[in-house]
Order: C-alpha cells, then structure tokens, then sequence
C-alpha cells in the first residue's frame, strides 16, 4: 500500500470554516523556526512536485496559500533561508531541520501576495482540508515507479480528491487569464 501523506492515508479530516488561525512551528528540539498564520488557508492541496517540502516517508506534500499579510515569523528567523532563489516559489526553510516554513512569490506573478505554507507543522485543528491532487505524475520524476501510478491515483479518489498533474483547473485559469492579460 502506497503512502501518500499522514493527512491523506485514513481519510480526509474537515476543516473548520471558522478556523482562525494558528503556529507553524519546524521540526528542530530547541530554538525552533515559528510562523504565526492568521486566518485559513486555501486551495490547500497535495503536491508530488519534487520542491515542496514532503513530511518523512510520504509521496506527497499538503501545501496552501495564505495572504502575505496574514504571515508573520515571530521566532528564529535568523534560521532561515531561501533554498533555490532561481525558483518561483522562494521556501523559506530552516537551515537546521531543513522544513520549509513558508513559499514567498517575489517575481511578477498571478499568485503574487500568496504565500505557500504546510498546515500540518502547527498543532492547531480546523486548517481547510486537502482539496485535489497535483502534479502527480511528478512522483515519477523522483524515481517511483511509473506501474504503480493507478494504486496512486485511486487511493487519490477512494478519500474524494481528484488528480491532477498540473494545479487544478481553477488555479490553471487564474494562471491562463494572467497570461493573456499580460500579453
Ligand atoms: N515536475 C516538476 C514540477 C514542479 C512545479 O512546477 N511545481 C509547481 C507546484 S508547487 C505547489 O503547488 C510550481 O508551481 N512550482 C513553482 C516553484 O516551485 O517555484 C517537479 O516535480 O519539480
Ligand atoms: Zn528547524
Ligand atoms: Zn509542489
């Protein structure tokens, strides 16, 4: 049985339309990395691109998108860093445990004053649960086999979250309207 993620594997647990907010804290024992959200986070989703942050032993990441504004570092920011500055989405990760605490957009871009944040590193419950899948077929890239992308998908399906192996088709539109507008 393939592992996809923690959140995912027994069942989706629903989120809380009223959640305020809460603490994403990284994975080290002493002086940890804290990012206060305030607010849900949206268009929250599993990610199998090989660039976001994947808990240990899980085939996916959960990440969504916050306000800029709603995120705060509020302890050990000097532990952070941008792991690939050429990419789009600057993670922000903890140069010790190496979790990434936040993906910052800085280039001209439809998700521009979003930042990507994992829910699941606060103790907090009521963060929106998973919606759909992306870039699934990217699991291939990082070397699992491509025979066993059908145990993949449907266990996608049996918790209700359809595939994708781009973004969803909401948040392709948004990219597609941007594109033409810029043109
Ligand atoms: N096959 C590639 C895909 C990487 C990719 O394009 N990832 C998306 C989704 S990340 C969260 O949804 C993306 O927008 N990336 C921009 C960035 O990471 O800067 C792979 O697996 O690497
Ligand atoms: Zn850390
Ligand atoms: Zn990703």
């Amino acid at each position: 049985m393939v592992a996809l993620h923690p959140l995912i594997d027994n069942g989706l647990k629903r989120g809380d339309p009223n959640f305020s907010g809460g603490t994403l804290e990284c994975h080290c024992l002493n002086d940890r990395v804290a990012v206060r959200i305030s607010g849900n986070v949206a268009h929250n989703h599993a990610c199998g691109c090989s660039k976001c942050w994947k808990p240990s032993g899980a085939l996916f990441s959960v990440v969504g998108v916050v306000p800029v504004s709603n995120l705060t570092v509020t302890a050990n920011k000097q532990k952070l860093h941008v792991i690939d500055p050429s990419a789009v989405i600057q993670r922000n990760a903890c140069k010790e445990c190496g979790v990434h605490m936040y993906g910052r957009i800085e280039k001209d871009h439809p998700f521009k004053g979003l930042d990507f944040v994992h829910a699941e590193l606060s103790s907090e419950e009521g963060w929106q649960e998973p919606q759909f899948a992306a870039f699934v077929s990217s699991i291939i890239e990082q070397g699992f086999d491509a025979n066993k992308m059908d145990e993949v998908r449907s266990k996608f399906k049996r918790v209700g979250l359809e595939t994708y192996d781009c973004l969803s088709p909401t948040l392709m539109d948004l990219i597609a309207s941007y594109t033409y507008k810029a043109k």
